[in-house]
């Protein structure tokens, strides 16, 4: 696969993802850390980009601004279920929080009994994670399967050691196709760096406007373009290599 052609401030939208994409990856999702050489120049692209620069994440919306701030884009967390557009102040919920209420319930036995797993509770959306111990890759599956019951309602997702469960009807695909109709964003290319599966949507959206998808590492993908690793999108993103934001 190319690397992607430059970023055109002019005529794109820039669409990012923030695990695996702008920060390497740690054992603890709160240890993560985004350099601030990188965050300076995100700030600058948001201005040129006539403010077309969101952050498409996993997430939740409380979680990336501590690690964005003074960097304040437009953000979808949680895959979309959590939303802060252009001329949005507070973020909004895409769901009510009780829909996951008797699966969280399950999934916090599953952990009583394997303290090896972790559990990542987003308020839209619950987590096993197994980092730690990727022997229970598949003990963590199970569980989610089984703690969501079959219900049309929800959907289970594997990420990159995780496997997590939210209401149905949202993804990054929708959530970029959302914040593509509205200003500053209507009218522009879009163009998406993403590493995981849950990224795919985004892909196969931007590809089907004709815009500029990215593929961040290895994997199959639907995507155009490749950068290999955090290091290489922060040297595309003209921030140069200060290493990839793991603390
Ligand atoms: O959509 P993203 O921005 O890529 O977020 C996806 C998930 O990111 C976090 O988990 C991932 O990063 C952790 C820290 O490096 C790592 O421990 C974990 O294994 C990764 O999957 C976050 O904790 C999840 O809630 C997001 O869905």
């Amino acid at each position: 696969m190319r690397s992607p052609p430059a970023l055109d401030a002019g005529r794109h939208a820039l669409f990012l993802d923030f695990d695996g994409t702008l920060v390497g990856f740690a054992d603890d999702p709160a240890a993560v850390r985004l350099p601030s050489v990188v965050r300076d120049r995100l700030i600058a692209l948001q201005r040129e980009l006539g403010g077309a620069l969101a952050v498409v994440s996993g997430r939740r919306i409380a979680d990336l601004d501590r690690f964005l701030l003074p960097l304040k884009p437009v953000l979808a967390g949680v895959h979309g279920l959590e939303r802060r557009g252009a001329s949005d102040e507070a973020t909004r919920l895409l769901m009510t929080p009780d829909a996951l209420d008797a699966v969280r319930e399950r999934l916090q036995e599953t952990v009583r009994l394997e303290p090896r797993l972790g559990l990542e509770d987003k308020g839209t959306a619950l987590v096993l994670h197994y980092r730690r111990a990727p022997d229970l890759a598949e003990t963590a599956a199970r569980a989610m399967r089984e703690a969501a019951g079959g219900r049309d309602d929800l959907v289970v997702m594997v990420g990159n050691a995780i496997v997590e469960v939210h209401p149905a009807g949202m993804d990054k695909g929708r959530a970029l196709a959302d914040f593509m109709a509205e200003p500053p964003f209507r009218g522009r290319q879009p163009v998406y760096l993403g590493d995981d599966t849950t990224d795919e949507f985004a892909l196969d959206r931007v590809r089907e406007m004709g815009g500029v998808s990215v593929k961040v590492g290895p994997g199959v993908t639907a995507a155009e373009y490749h950068l290999a690793d955090v290091a290489a999108v922060h040297r595309w993103l003209g921030a140069g290599s200060q290493g990839e934001g793991a603390a």
